[in-house]
C-alpha cells in the first residue's frame, strides 16, 4: 500500500498514531459532540482534528478511551474505523442521531441496533450484499444494559442505512421515488426501527477486521407518526445517548476483565 505519510505512522485522514488512542473509541457523527462525549472521561486530551475527525482520549475505570468523530455517511465512517483499528482500537461505539420509523419509536427515546439494512455504497465495497451487518452481540447488549441501568425509554432491534438524507425525508423530489418509498414500505413491514448512516458501513468494515461494534441513537423524531398525524416530539439534545455510550464502554470493559 502507498503510504502518502512517509514512514511516519500517522494515519493519512485522522492524523493519529500508534499510542494514540485506547480500546474502545465512541464514534459519534458530529464533529461538535465529541468534547461533550469526552467530559465523561478522566484527563481527556484533545489528540487531532482533521477534517471530519475529531479525536479526543482520556481514561474510564483506568482503561484508555477515546471519541472519533467519523462524519456522515459510509465513507467517511469507514476510513476512521480502519485509522483507528491501524492505531490500535479494537472495539467501537457509534453513538448517533436516528430518524424513527416503527411507531413506537419516539423522539428522545435510545434505539440500539442489533443489524443494519445495506442501503449504502461503502459496504458493497467490503462484502457481497448477501452478507448481513450485524452489530457485535456483547456490544450491543452492553448498551441495552446502560440503557436499562440510567432508566431510558430504549428499543431493540434492526436500523435502516442509506446514503440520502433527503431521499428518506423526501422521497418525493428523487428521479427513483418509485425504488425508495417501495423499500420504505418494506422496511415498515419489516419492523425496522429507525433510519441513520452510518451502522452497516461500521458493521461490515468491523467484520472484515475482526473488530467488534454496536451502535446506539438518539431518537430525534419519527416521519411515520407525523404522516399519521400522532404526537410526533422533535428533541436534539443527545445527552441520554451520550450518557448510554459511557456507560456501555463501562460494561464492556468490566465484561473483559472478567
Ligand atoms: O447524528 P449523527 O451521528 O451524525 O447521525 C445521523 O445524523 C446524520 C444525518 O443528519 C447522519 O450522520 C446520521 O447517521
Ligand atoms: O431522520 C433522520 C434523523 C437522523 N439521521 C438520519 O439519517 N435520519
Amino acid at each position: 500500500m502507498s503510504d502518502y505519510m512517509n514512514g511516519t505512522g500517522i494515519q493519512y485522514h485522522l492524523h493519529i498514531k500508534k499510542g494514540d488512542v485506547g480500546r474502545y473509541v465512541i464514534l459519534p457523527g458530529d464533529p461538535k459532540r465529541v468534547p461533550l462525549i469526552a467530559k465523561y472521561l478522566d484527563d481527556a486530551k484533545l489528540i487531532a482534528d482533521s477534517r471530519e475527525y475529531v479525536t479526543y482520549t482520556g481514561y474510564l475505570d483506568g482503561e484508555m478511551v477515546s471519541v472519533t468523530s467519523t462524519g456522515i455517511g459510509g465513507p467517511s465512517a469507514s476510513i476512521a474505523m480502519e485509522e483507528l483499528y491501524k492505531c490500535g482500537a479494537d472495539t467501537f461505539i457509534r453513538m448517533g442521531t436516528c430518524g424513527g420509523i416503527a411507531l413506537p419509536v419516539i423522539g428522545g427515546d435510545v434505539v440500539i441496533a442489533t443489524g443494519a439494512v445495506r442501503m449504502e455504497g461503502t459496504s458493497r465495497e467490503y462484502a457481497p450484499i448477501e452478507f448481513p451487518a450485524v452489530a457485535d452481540f456483547d456490544v450491543a447488549l452492553a448498551l441495552r444494559t446502560a440503557a436499562k441501568k440510567l432508566g431510558l425509554r430504549h428499543h431493540m432491534g434492526v436500523v435502516q442505512c442509506k446514503d440520502s438524507f433527503y431521499g428518506q425525508h423526501d422521497p418525493d423530489i428523487m428521479p427513483v421515488s418509485y425504488e425508495l418509498k417501495n423499500k420504505w414500505e418494506a422496511w415498515k413491514r419489516l419492523g425496522v426501527l429507525a433510519s441513520e448512516m452510518e451502522s452497516a458501513a461500521l458493521f461490515t468494515v468491523a467484520a472484515r477486521l475482526g473488530a467488534r461494534c454496536g451502535s446506539e441513537f438518539f431518537v430525534v423524531g419519527n416521519q411515520e407518526r407525523e404522516a399519521l398525524g400522532m404526537d410526533n416530539p422533535k428533541l436534539h439534545d443527545t445527552t441520554n445517548a451520550i450518557r448510554v455510550a459511557i456507560e456501555g464502554v463501562r460494561e464492556l470493559i468490566k465484561l473483559d476483565k472478567e
